[in-house]
């Protein structure tokens, strides 16, 4: 299978690697600086679950460089994902489904109107990585798992292959049945942790240690279902008790890839996660105070993309 990644940094060096050590043809699709350090310093993974290095990766940095692909691995942050579109669309002339693996729900829609429904799989991972200062991926996390699932009944062709593919990686994979439902848990789940941990600027221990605290992700779970709710996804209370059981789960210092972004004053994902939350309840009508108070203290801390 060949696959270009989109956005060599933390998931995309991961994955792409991975499905490189699997056997696939990967092609990494990168700005000027991530080409530079690429070429300088390789495409290597640290992990307790097996360290690998990619040997001569294949990097471009103009889509006109690529041939034909299979699928398309779109592991940017939310705010980049404009800036990926003529590439898309590019590739999908060339051949490609895109996967994309972002947290959130809005870039599928605007992938669908984008690239048309039929070109746009569901997808999302659970692992914890980031790249070094040598651009190297450093997987802090004992999981490591890929959902993806067709979202249009004509993706099943590419979802079996793409199983079949990683059958034998180093990564744990779900083809799912009902992808809109996993996507819109994870978005539940991520909306509540990344939303208590940056707000309160606190790592998940001290937030479970104050119930007034852990209240606040509780609620933000009920809005998440509610507006689940209103887009005919049924996200029900028994996810709202596994989400719950997950943050009660997460080790005391355990915080969120967005917390930790606002520790390092990167800029956040909160327009595309919180605050896509609350346009999209906007849009049905519905309350969110809990969604809203959350968004509204952590804007302060967004600081702008530069690049
Ligand atoms: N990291 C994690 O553990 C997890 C992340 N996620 C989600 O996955 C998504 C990606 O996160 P993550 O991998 O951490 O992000 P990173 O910031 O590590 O990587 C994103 C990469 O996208 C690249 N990029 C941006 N725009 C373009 C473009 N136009 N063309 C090519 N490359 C581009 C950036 O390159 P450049 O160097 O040029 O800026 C950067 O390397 C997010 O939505 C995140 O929420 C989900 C689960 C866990
Ligand atoms: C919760 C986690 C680590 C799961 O993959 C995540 O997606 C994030 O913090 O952004």
């Amino acid at each position: 299978m060949k696959i270009v990644v989109i956005g060599a940094g933390a998931l995309g060096a991961y994955f792409g690697a991975r499905f490189e050590e699997a056997g696939a043809d990967v092609t990494f699709l990168v700005r000027e600086n991530r080409a530079k350090q690429i070429q300088d310093n390789g495409v290597t993974i640290n992990s307790a679950t097996g360290n690998y290095t990619f040997n001569d990766p294949k990097i471009v940095t103009d889509v006109a460089e690529i041939d034909s692909v299979d699928l398309v691995f779109l592991s940017v942050k939310g705010y980049h994902l404009e800036g990926t579109l003529e590439s898309l669309k590019e590739l999908k002339k060339k051949g490609a489904h895109v996967l994309p693996v972002l947290n959130g729900i809005e870039h599928i829609s605007i992938l669908q109107a984008e690239l048309g429904k039929d070109f746009v799989i569901g997808g999302l991972s659970f692992i914890m990585a980031t790249l070094n200062d040598h651009g190297h991926v450093e997987h802090n996390s004992n999981f490591h798992q890929l959902v993806f699932g067709a979202l249009e009944p004509t993706q099943t062709i590419i979802c079996n292959q793409l199983e079949e593919l990683t059958s034998n990686a180093n990564i744990d994979v779900v083809n799912s049945k009902d992808i809109l439902h996993e996507l819109w848990k994870k978005y539940m789940f991520i909306n509540a942790f990344s939303g208590i941990t940056t707000a309160t600027n606190l790592a998940i221990g001290p937030v479970r240690s104050n119930p007034a605290t852990f209240r606040i992700a509780e609620m933000i779970l009920q809005e998440m279902k509610y507006i689940s709710n209103a887009y005919h996804v049924h996200v029900t209370d028994k996810d709202i008790e596994v989400a719950k059981s997950q943050l009660m789960n997460i080790p005391e210092e355990g915080t969120s890839s967005m917390h930790q972004d606002r520790r390092k004053g990167l800029v956040l994902e909160l327009e595309h996660l919180h605050g896509g939350a609350v346009r999209l309840a906007k849009a049905k009508g519905i309350d969110v105070p809990y969604l809203e108070a959350v968004y509204g203290m952590i804007k302060p801390f967004e600081v702008p993309d530069n690049t």
